[in-house]
């Protein structure tokens, strides 16, 4: 039997023919959109079967409760991962340090902050010879980006997305410096470089025009910011309704502080909305109004029902009256309240989207496009592709665990997913259940990226309130800032655990309550089988001792 009326089974004939398609290349290949985008996606046009298969959640959710079994669709698959990204250099010397995980050589389609930010050069106002030999000459693989000549550092812009604490920090430093009189001038702050980026060349769509307007937000923000913000401002909901956010589409993302109050039920937004702290309100929306000139109007969709509802968007299913394409519309929640620090458009969406729209996997769910429209023509929608449920609507729904077999073929989906992230550079900060899309074919898609973010190399501080509860690693919990892909892959683990067990592995109440619960099985860590574990901001804690396993050797 499908899993949860979900064939999972049956999809993993489908992946294994996936994987051979992959492997064979293009066939029946139509580019789905015109310019540049066509570049990024190509995908095998959907069959009229398979867009009639998708006609109606409500019927595919009558069948699913009923148990039938869906015909096996044809899997479409781009002919080949088109889009590498590249990774955040923060400063000349360590890009021989940055080595894609992959080690393919490609482009990045982000602006990348090529970020001899703050190197001890610039604070000196010297740059040696020598380091600049070692730039130019060295043999770097082509995902490294070059450091820029400075006028082209100083005309570009900042990216979307390189604002987190590290760089705020380094700014700090850098202000400091200059009222010490350190700097004769004012300080150089590279930017990244958008000439060599894809939105360097020249807005052709909407969607670079919208990806422009986040540097432009971002740009604005970060030079007028005056002061850092702590990252979790906003109260959330009940840990209960975000960890199980599959139907109620409550507050995902959440976090609490670590206390002594094991019930504590206060949770906190993971928001680096700080960086929009001193933005002006009224350039914010006119901005968001200039980015979408050119858009398609979401009058152009039918809206057929709302499917859930997030933190950060509304989500419909709709019909394209122009292809009758089945889609699933994202409508960003914009902050309407003016007297909050983050006013306007998000800067969660405007990273989900920007992040989506240069992703192209079997496992990620597809954008297609970013339309506009509402009741005051200002409403932001993403178009997706329409997938059936969410693994947490699926396993809720379920009497008994997914088999092994069918366990292995969703993880398989997870972890293909997931690499594809990490080779591009990307940590997605949000992996839990109710994120994981599945189709009635039992294709397994990784959504929700409104957390996730372009990493680099070497490692920066980043927030560590990311990740819901359950599925957050130690790490996280005990309040590191230098963090990795591992992140992603503890909730991986989480999940998996789950999918064999029909229940959350480490439900916990309250951070401190998750660490608990984490230690009671895995043991209580020390410097002996964790190096480093002391100096954790929050390993001071006194932690009921458990016997350790030696997993690690
Ligand atoms: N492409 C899609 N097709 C069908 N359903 C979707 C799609 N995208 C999202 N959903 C549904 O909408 C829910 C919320 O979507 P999403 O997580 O992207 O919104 P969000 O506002 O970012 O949520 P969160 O509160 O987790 O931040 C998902 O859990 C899923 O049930």
């Amino acid at each position: 039997m499908a899993a949860g009326g979900v064939d999972v089974s049956r999809s993993s004939v489908a992946v294994e023919k996936d994987y051979d398609f992959y492997r064979n290349g293009s066939r029946d290949v139509y580019v789905r959109q015109s310019g540049r985008d066509a570049e990024r996606r190509q995908i095998k046009r959907p069959s009229d079967h398979d867009l009639r298969r998708n006609d109606g959640r409500h019927r595919s959710r009558l069948a699913y409760e009923k148990g039938e079994l869906r015909e096996q669709a044809e899997v479409q698959r781009p002919s080949e991962k088109r889009r590498k990204f590249s990774p955040i250099l923060w400063n000349a010397k360590e890009e021989k340090v940055g080595r894609a995980p992959s080690g393919e050589k490609t482009k990045s389609p982000f602006p990348i902050p090529t970020t001899t930010v703050i190197s001890n050069q610039a604070v000196t106002g010297k740059t040696s010879s020598e380091d600049q030999v070692n730039v130019l000459m060295s043999p770097e693989p082509s995902y490294l980006v070059p450091v820029q000549p400075l006028e082209a550092m100083l005309s570009a812009k900042h990216p979307v997305d390189d604002l987190e604490e590290g760089q705020l920090e380094e700014e700090q430093v850098m202000q400091e410096h200059v009222k010490e009189g350190l700097l004769e001038e004012k300080p150089v702050m590279q930017e990244p470089c958008i000439k060599t980026s894809r939105w360097g060349t020249g807005l052709t769509s909407p969607k670079e025009e919208l990806i422009s307007h986040a540097d432009n937000v971002s740009k604005t923000s970060r030079w007028n910011r005056s002061s850092l913000t702590p990252e979790c401002e906003e109260v959330m909901v009940s840990e209960e309704q975000q960890c199980y956010s599959s139907e109620s589409g409550s507050g995902h993302r959440t976090v609490e502080k670590l206390s002594a109050d094991a019930n504590s039920d206060r949770e906190y937004c993971s928001s680096d909305h700080d960086e929009l702290e001193n933005e002006d309100p009224d350039s914010s929306t006119q901005g968001g109004m200039d980015m979408m000139l050119g858009s398609r109007s979401v009058n152009e969709f039918q809206k057929l029902n709302k499917i859930n509802e997030g933190t950060y968007g509304i989500v419909y299913k709709a019909r394209d009256e122009k292809t009758k394409e089945i889609v699933a519309l994202k409508k960003i929640k914009m902050k309407e309240d003016r007297f909050e620090e983050e006013y306007g458009f998000p800067l969660t969406s405007l990273r989900e989207i920007n992040i989506l729209l240069s992703c192209n996997h079997p496992a990620i769910v597809n954008v297609k496009e970013v339309v506009v429209g509402g009741k005051n023509d200002s409403d932001v929608y993403m178009v997706m592709e329409h997938l059936e449920h969410d693994l947490r609507g699926v396993m809720d729904r379920r009497k008994e665990p997914f088999s092994t077999s069918e366990v292995k073929c969703l993880m398989m989906q997870l972890l293909d997913g997931l690499k594809y992230l990490h080779t591009n550079w990307i940590i997605h900060r949000d992996l839990k259940p109710s994120n994981l899309l599945m189709n009635n074919c039992g294709e397994l898609k990784i959504c929700d990226f409104g957390m996730a973010r372009q990493y680099g190399s070497p490692i920066k501080p980043y927030t560590q309130m990311v990740i819901t509860q359950w599925y957050r690693p130690p790490e996280l919990l005990l309040g590191a800032k230098e963090y990795s892909t591992a992140v992603d892959m503890w909730s991986v683990g989480c999940i998996m655990a789950e999918l064999l067990s029909q229940k959350p592995l480490f439900p916990g109440k309250s951070e401190l309550d998750q660490l608990q619960k984490i230690f009671a099985v895995l043991g209580t860590p020390n410097e002996e089988v964790w190096p480093g574990f002391s100096s954790f901001p929050n390993a001071k804690a006194k932690f009921p001792t458990q016997p350790y396993n030696m997993l690690l050797y």
